[in-house]
C-alpha cells in the first residue's frame, strides 16, 4: 500500500472541507480524486503532504505516518501543487536546479527520470519560468516535482487551464512514469481524464461518493441515457424537463442527455410530444454512460 487514507476529517472554522474521507491507493497505482472545484481535493493534498493537519484520522503514506513522520514523506514525495508552485523570476534552469539542491541532489543525477519531459522544455531554459505558456510551465513544474526520485507523486489539477494537446501529453508522461514504478495521486475537474487511471474516487462536497474502476463505475451505472437532439437546443431542454415521466436533462456537448424514471420508456412516445412542440429535426438514440453522467447522477 502506497497511501492510506483513514477517516479524515478537515474543517477550516466552520467550513467542513473534507468528511470522513478513507481510500487506499496500491502502489504502482494511477488514482484519481474526481471532484468539482471546492470538493476538498487540495486539502487531501495538503494533509497527505504533511502540509496540513486533519481534524480528526490517520493517514499514511507509504507507510510513514502524516503526523509523526512527516520529514521522511517530504523527502520521498513529489508535489505538484495546483497553484503554480515555481519561482517566476527564476529561469527553467534555475527553477529545476533550485528544487534539485533543496533535496540534496542534482538534476544530472536523476536526468532519466526527467528527460523525456525535459528535453521538451530545454531549448527554453535560459526563459524566465514567469514567460512560460501554461503547458510548459506545467512541464517545468512536473521536472521539478520529480528532480529528487520520489516514489510517490501527488499532482493536484496539473491540467487545469492547460490546453488540450497538453493535456493530452501530459497523461501520457503520467503513463511513462507510473510504468517506472512511480505511484501517483492525481486530482482533475475533467471527467475526460477520470477514465486514464486505474481508479478513481468521485468526491463532491468533502465526501467520497465512490471508488472504483472508471469501467466498473460506467458499468455498474443502471439507467439508461439518451442522446437528444433537435433544431431548438433551449426549447428542447425546457420541454423535456416538462415530459411528466423524465428523470434528468442536461446539455451534454452538442445533445442533451435525457434519463426517464419509466422502465418501459419508448422513444418514440417523447418522439410524438417533441414534434407536438414543434420541434424538428429530432434525434433520439441511446447514449454511451461516461463518468460524468454517473457523477451527474450521485
Ligand atoms: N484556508 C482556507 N480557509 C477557509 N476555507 C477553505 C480554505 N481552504 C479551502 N477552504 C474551503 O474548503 C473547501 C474545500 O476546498 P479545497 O481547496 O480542498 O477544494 P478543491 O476540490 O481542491 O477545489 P479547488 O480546485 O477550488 O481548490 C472549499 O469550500 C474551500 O472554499
Amino acid at each position: 500500500m502506497s497511501i492510506s487514507v483513514q477517516n479524515i476529517s478537515k474543517s477550516y472554522k466552520s467550513i467542513q472541507a473534507i468528511d470522513d474521507v478513507s481510500f487506499e491507493v496500491n502502489e504502482g497505482e494511477l488514482f484519481g480524486l474526481i471532484g468539482p472545484d471546492g470538493a476538498g481535493k487540495t486539502t487531501i493534498f495538503r494533509i497527505l503532504t504533511t502540509l496540513l493537519l486533519a481534524n480528526e484520522g490517520n493517514a499514511k503514506v507509504l507507510e510513514f505516518d502524516v503526523k509523526q513522520d512527516y520529514k521522511a514523506i517530504r523527502n520521498s514525495v513529489g508535489y505538484m501543487p495546483g497553484k503554480f508552485s515555481l519561482y517566476q523570476d527564476l529561469t527553467v534552469e534555475e527553477n529545476l536546479t533550485f528544487f534539485a539542491t533543496i533535496f540534496g541532489t542534482t538534476i544530472e543525477e536523476n536526468y532519466d527520470l526527467i528527460e523525456d519531459i525535459y528535453v521538451q522544455i530545454e531549448p527554453f531554459k535560459k526563459r524566465r519560468a514567469g514567460a512560460l505558456s501554461g503547458g510548459m510551465k506545467q512541464k517545468l513544474a512536473l521536472c521539478c516535482a520529480l528532480i529528487h526520485a520520489p516514489k510517490v507523486l501527488f499532482l493536484d489539477e496539473p491540467t487545469t487551464g492547460v490546453d488540450p494537446v497538453s493535456r493530452k501529453e501530459f497523461w501520457q508522461m503520467l503513463k511513462r512514469l507510473q510504468q517506472k514504478g512511480i505511484t501517483i495521486l492525481v486530482s482533475t475537474p475533467y471527467m475526460d481524464e477520470a477514465s486514464l487511471c486505474d481508479r478513481i474516487a468521485l468526491i463532491q462536497k468533502g465526501k467520497i461518493l465512490k471508488i472504483d474502476s472508471p469501467s466498473n463505475i460506467i458499468s455498474k451505472y443502471d439507467k439508461v441515457i439518451y442522446d437528444i437532439q433537435s433544431k431548438n437546443t433551449h426549447g428542447l431542454i425546457h420541454d423535456l424537463k416538462n415530459y411528466s415521466s423524465h428523470y434528468s436533462v442536461y446539455a451534454f456537448g452538442e445533445f442533451i442527455h435525457y434519463i426517464d424514471t419509466n422502465q418501459n420508456f419508448n422513444p418514440n412516445d417523447l418522439q410524438d410530444y417533441l414534434q407536438q412542440k414543434n420541434h424538428t429535426q429530432i434525434i433520439i438514440k441511446p447514449a454511451q454512460t461516461t463518468i460524468e453522467d454517473v457523477f451527474m447522477d450521485l
